[in-house]
């Protein structure tokens, strides 16, 4: 991760972002931040805004008031250096030239990768590579005129990635995909972040993106009114008991315990990451509270989307 002076930076920090189109506000005071390894979803409506704020993350569209820094890099006010860090596809499919094959398109936007000041060079392996991850290495030589979309689709991601981006930016990345092209997105996104890329992708899949984003934005009316922590959600745990009021009471402050809330007859404990179910039992086993019960708290990101859109 950069560091300056010893402090971690965001790869991605949205700051107090204001956009408006004449007298009408896009977005209003959108705040977001997303480190490197970690995969962000913007989520919301249609019409919520997402597009506009992914341009305006990738620098271009410019903001009203506030700001976007890549990196440290403020996008808008030092573009090119923000972008040699960043990966993006911002429309759907990705516009390619349709005469050209897809590894001469690929070659193309390597060669103007290459242009930015500091940029190491895009040989032709890294095509190859980038086309075979893509699953596309049959239709490297063909015309894109030939593509369909989700290969397209595809294409687009495979440019993205070129020049391995620490920070990679994408528009509905798995719209017109198949559900095995979307699961290949999927897998590709969390490899990148695994291996320290930053992401964020604005998508309506939320049964999919649940099972692999980190955090979710949710943007209606051109407010992020919710970010959820997933890594949190999933290590939620509810436990029967008689009490939950007095159970919560015992449990709150102890250090393998991030929340505790109840739901009765349940209470609803959000754990820290490297478990403590264990300790939770033994602590109440402790405290004198009987458990019935113990089991995982499952999150339905679509249900918890459904409620918070319906009730801003
Ligand atoms: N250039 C523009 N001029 C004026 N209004 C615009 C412009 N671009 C977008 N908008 C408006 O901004 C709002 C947000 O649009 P945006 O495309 O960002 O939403 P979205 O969340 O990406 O939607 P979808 O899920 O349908 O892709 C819409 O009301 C749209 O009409």
């Amino acid at each position: 991760m950069t560091k300056v002076t010893g402090l971690a930076l965001p790869a991605i920090e949205v700051q107090d972002l204001t956009k408006k189109y004449g007298q009408h506000a896009i977005l209003e005071g959108v705040n977001l931040k997303v480190n490197a390894g970690e995969v962000y979803a913007l989520t919301g409506p249609n019409g919520a805004g997402k597009t506009t704020l992914i341009r305006t993350i990738t620098g271009l569209a410019f903001p009203s008031s506030g700001s976007v820094r890549v990196l440290g890099v403020d996008v808008h006010k030092e573009g090119t250096k923000a972008r040699s860090q960043m990966g993006a596809v911002v429309e759907a499919p990705a516009k390619f030239y349709p005469q050209f094959t897809g590894t001469q398109n690929l070659l193309l936007h390597a060669n103007l990768a290459a242009m930015a000041p500091g940029a190491p060079r895009i040989g032709r392996d890294r095509i190859r590579e980038v086309l075979a991850l893509l699953e596309l290495t049959r239709m490297g030589e063909r015309k894109v005129a030939e593509y369909s979309l989700g290969q397209r689709q595809r294409l687009g991601v495979a440019s993205a990635m070129l020049a391995d981006p620490k920070v990679l930016i994408l528009d509905e990345p798995t719209s017109g995909l198949d559900p095995l092209g979307i699961g290949l997105i999927h897998r590709i996104v969390t490899s990148l972040a695994s291996h320290g890329c930053a992401v964020i992708l604005s998508t309506h899949h939320l049964r999919e993106i649940a099972t692999y984003a980190h955090t979710v934005g949710i943007l209606t009316g051109g407010r992020m009114v919710d970010t959820i922590d997933l890594r949190q959600r999933h290590a939620a745990y509810r436990f029967r008991v008689e009490d939950p009021v007095g159970t919560v009471a015992a449990l709150e402050g102890l250090p393998f315990v991030r929340r505790a809330t109840t739901r009765s007859p349940y209470a609803i404990v959000n754990l820290g990451r490297d478990g403590g179910v264990p300790e939770v039992l033994s602590h109440l086993a402790a405290q004198g509270i009987r458990v019935y019960e113990a089991t995982p708290d499952h999150f339905d990101l679509y249900e918890y989307y459904r409620e918070r859109v319906e009730h801003p």
